[in-house]
């Protein structure tokens, strides 16, 4: 079964377009005002009417209030809503229940203790594990960083979970590898500066991930459990 992979904070007609030819699976879009991929509602909803079903619908939202996810839901039309902020479990159910979305929650990961804010989280449709983001920065997410990875070892996960943080083209095989990610996000490791997709790493970032599904790959050290989808 081959990792999902979503490209993230796609900004452009001809880089969004380089990702679906490429066959990433999810698409996001992120409104955002301090990240150099904010969009605003309608540069959204144009990028969002171009996928045309070729990918899932991504809009990445940082506690947004109910105005925000209203606006993204009419704009984006969202496949899934990515909550990357201080979203607590309450809130999680409550977007869900609000929005009719599926929903799924970004979690900071830093060290073992983080791994037990999975279990808080039941009510998300899906988890995604990114790096904590430096003390006192900007961006909640998107500063490509990634985390140790051999914290995951031993944690149950739940299905479809998404791996990110820091992946690039030249690493996303061995973190498949090594954690067994049913998927796969990335945002800055696919740039040429803040905000600025190439549609060639986009491309090698998905090839990537497809020879590391191939038949053969030798999973290394954390690889246990079978991936869930
Ligand atoms: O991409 C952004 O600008 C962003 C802004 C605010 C919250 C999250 C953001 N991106 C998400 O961060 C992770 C990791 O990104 P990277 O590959 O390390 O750059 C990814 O899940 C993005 O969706």
């Amino acid at each position: 079964m081959s990792a999902r992979v979503k490209i993230c904070g796609l900004s452009t007609g001809d880089t969004l377009a380089a990702a679906l030819d490429a066959g990433a699976d999810l698409v996001g879009f992120v409104h955002f005002p301090k990240s150099p991929r904010h969009l605003g509602w309608a540069e959204a909803r144009v990028l969002a009417a171009a996928v045309r079903g070729r990918a899932e619908r991504v809009v990445l939202l940082v506690d947004p209030d109910d105005a925000a996810l209203a606006a993204a839901v009419e704009s984006v039309a969202p496949d899934l809503i990515q909550l990357h902020g201080r979203e607590s479990p309450e809130r999680v159910a409550a977007i869900r229940r609000l929005t009719g979305r599926p929903v799924m929650k970004a979690l900071g990961i830093g060290e073992a203790a983080d791994l037990a804010r999975v279990a808080d989280y039941a009510a998300a449709d899906r988890l995604l594990l990114d790096a904590k983001p430096p003390r006192g920065g900007d961006l909640p997410g998107g500063n490509g960083l990634a985390f140790d990875w051999s914290l995951l070892s031993g944690t149950a996960l739940p299905r479809g979970w998404m791996l990110s943080g820091g992946l690039r083209p030249s690493t996303v095989a061995e973190a498949l590898a090594r954690t067994r990610a049913p998927a796969v996000d990335v945002s800055s490791g696919v740039e040429t500066a803040p905000g600025v997709k190439d549609p060639g790493l986009i491309a090698a970032f998905i090839r990537a991930v497809r020879a590391g599904d191939a038949p053969g790959d030798v999973a290394a050290g954390l690889a246990s459990a079978p991936r869930g989808v």
